[in-house]
């Protein structure tokens, strides 16, 4: 029997307001006649200029985290904060709002519209959130993420590095507080997945936090901290661990 473990980042930007709470969160599913119980009682805090990344056997409910702490499941019980806000008691609207304006999300597979242009897509949320976005901060975010010579293509014209440097663009456009990364370097290869953290890296500042669940002992490395779930707990935290004692950690939870 492990004992869930409460977590803290400690990172050294550390400041104001967290990113994300979770107090005691559950998530149930049904499952024809079994309930999977996906969170156990998940309490954690990601500080304000953090990055965690979330590490776990299969299953253990990585994603499950990353989308109730994100606003895109509703949790079956405990509380969610983002930036401040409590988002379990949220009506959908105000959720939708606090999700356009507060948070980011990029996934292992990019999501980008193939039928629109690199530029096309990093505006994209702007106009989703009712805003004109301004030509002047599309190129900004292009050139960040140094594809600003790229802006015309479209995704099948781009390699996959590319890619999902786009859709860390996309996610950036609003100024996200919290990014939420899924599986960001998945799909690339190593050098491309080296390229696309050294930008994450880039990206975490005073008043952005990323929160990603990766694989990948080598990608949570680059991170502050890292939790790690099993069963649907927090049973273990590494303080800016090296990719062979997130390995052994890990191993050790999958044995
Ligand atoms: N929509 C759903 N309906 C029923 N069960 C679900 C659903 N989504 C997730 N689960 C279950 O919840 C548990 C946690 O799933 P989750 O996808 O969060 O795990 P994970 O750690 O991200 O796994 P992986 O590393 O394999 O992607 C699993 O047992 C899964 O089968």
């Amino acid at each position: 029997m492990t004992t869930p473990v409460e977590t803290v980042a400690a990172p050294v930007r550390a400041s104001g307001t967290p990113a994300v709470e979770l107090h005691g969160v559950t998530r149930t599913y049904r499952a024809g006649q079994h309930e999977v119980r996906a969170l156990d009682g998940v309490t954690a805090t990601f500080p304000a200029g953090s990055w965690t990344a979330v590490m776990g056997p299969s299953g253990s409910g990585k994603s499950t985290l990353l989308h109730c702490a994100a606003g895109l499941e509703r949790v079956t019980g405990g509380q969610v904060v983002v930036a401040g806000q409590d988002i379990t008691t949220a009506t959908d609207a105000d959720l939708t709002a606090l999700r356009r304006r507060e948070i980011g999300f990029v996934f292992q597979s990019f999501n980008l519209i193939g039928s629109l242009t690199a530029e096309q897509n990093v505006a994209l949320p702007m106009r989703l959130a009712g805003r004109r976005p301004s030509a002047k901060d599309v190129t900004a975010v292009l050139a960040a993420v140094g594809l600003a010579d790229r802006r015309k293509h479209r995704p099948r014209e781009l390699s996959g590095g590319q890619q999902q440097r786009v859709a860390i663009a996309r996610a950036m456009v609003t100024r996200p507080r919290v990014l939420f990364a899924d599986e960001p370097t998945g799909a690339l290869d190593s050098a491309a997945a080296r390229r696309v953290l050294a930008l994450l890296r880039e990206l975490v500042g005073a008043d952005r936090s990323i929160v990603m669940v990766t694989h990948d002992p080598a990608a949570a490395a680059r991170a502050d901290s890292v939790m790690f779930l099993r069963d649907g707990r927090v049973v273990d935290h590494a303080v800016a661990p090296d990719a062979r004692e997130v390995a052994a950690r890990l191993a050790a939870l999958e044995a």
